[in-house]
């Protein structure tokens, strides 16, 4: 585990994405963390920028000692990164939604040995929606639960990690949460949790406007993980 008082060296999977951009300008202003690795899928088309080595994923074995990997891909880059953080015993954020069972167990047998944080949406606001939905669901247990959400056109998975995490606090309440999805346009992200009843609704609804409240909030849980035990944690446990 790495000493408290050491600059955390981070390395950014997803790196040449729109979460890894928002993550390299946001982690410069940090003094505490420093970026030294930058992965992509595909080969760079410059080696080094700004004095940080960039690699392409088929070359992950090649990267410098690291404290903490940072990783915003696709659920098919999540095996690599995680054999990576396993192999030299460094802890793993992950933003990635959309994972598989498998790569949800995969997540779990890491945990046994890194400590490793994933979470669907890293913004302060949706924390704290989470804690409002379970709550309203547990008070209106007969309405009907409905959980819409819009995002840009490029994103591929449906529902969102974030419509999905807020489901299943709903569902923890006792309501029986149904889906529906919206792609347009340049949108951050939407999520609205709506409870309808005879007569009446209440809307539960979170607007991000800029990518920088999620890459904030993991690179919050980077310098937080960095210092923790191996075992799967989520946001919830860095506010106890
Ligand atoms: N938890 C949260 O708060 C948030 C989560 N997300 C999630 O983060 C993920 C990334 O989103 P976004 O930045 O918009 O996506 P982008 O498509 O913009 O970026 C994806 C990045 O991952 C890389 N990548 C894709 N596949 C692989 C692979 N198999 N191995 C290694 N690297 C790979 C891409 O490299 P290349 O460019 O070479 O293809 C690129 O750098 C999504 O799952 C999204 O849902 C997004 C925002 C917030
Ligand atoms: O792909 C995105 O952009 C986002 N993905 C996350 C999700 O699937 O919930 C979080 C956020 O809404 C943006």
């Amino acid at each position: 585990m790495k000493q408290s008082s050491d600059v955390t060296r981070v390395l950014i999977h997803g790196a040449s994405g729109r979460m890894g951009q928002a993550l390299l300008r946001l982690l410069a202003t940090r003094e505490d963390l420093r970026a030294v690795a930058a992965v992509s899928r595909s080969k760079p088309a410059q080696r080094v920028v700004d004095g940080l080595p960039y690699f392409a994923v088929t070359e992950l074995h090649g990267v410098p000692t690291f404290d903490v990997a940072i990783d915003f891909s696709l659920p098919d880059g999540l095996d690599a990164i995680l054999g990576l953080c396993v192999e030299r015993g460094v802890p793993l954020v992950s933003g990635t939604t959309g994972l598989s069972e498998s790569g949800e167990r995969a997540l779990d047998a890491a945990a046994t040995t890194v400590p490793v944080l994933l979470a669907a949406n890293f913004s302060l606001g949706v924390t704290v929606l989470g804690d409002l939905v379970e709550r309203a669901a547990r008070l209106l247990q007969t309405w009907d639960c409905d959980i819409v959400e819009s995002h840009h056109k490029h994103k591929l998975d449906a529902p969102s990690g974030t419509a999905l995490a807020l489901g299943a606090r709903a569902e923890q309440g006792g309501a029986q949460p149904s889906y529906a999805s919206l792609r347009a346009g340049d949108i951050v992200g939407e999520h609205t949790v709506q409870f309808a009843g005879p007569g009446e609704r209440i809307e539960l609804v979170h607007r991000a406007t800029s990518r920088d409240v999620f890459a904030r909030g993991a690179l919050h849980a980077a310098a937080w993980l960095a210092g923790q035990a191996p075992g799967r944690y989520q946001l919830r446990d860095m506010l106890r």
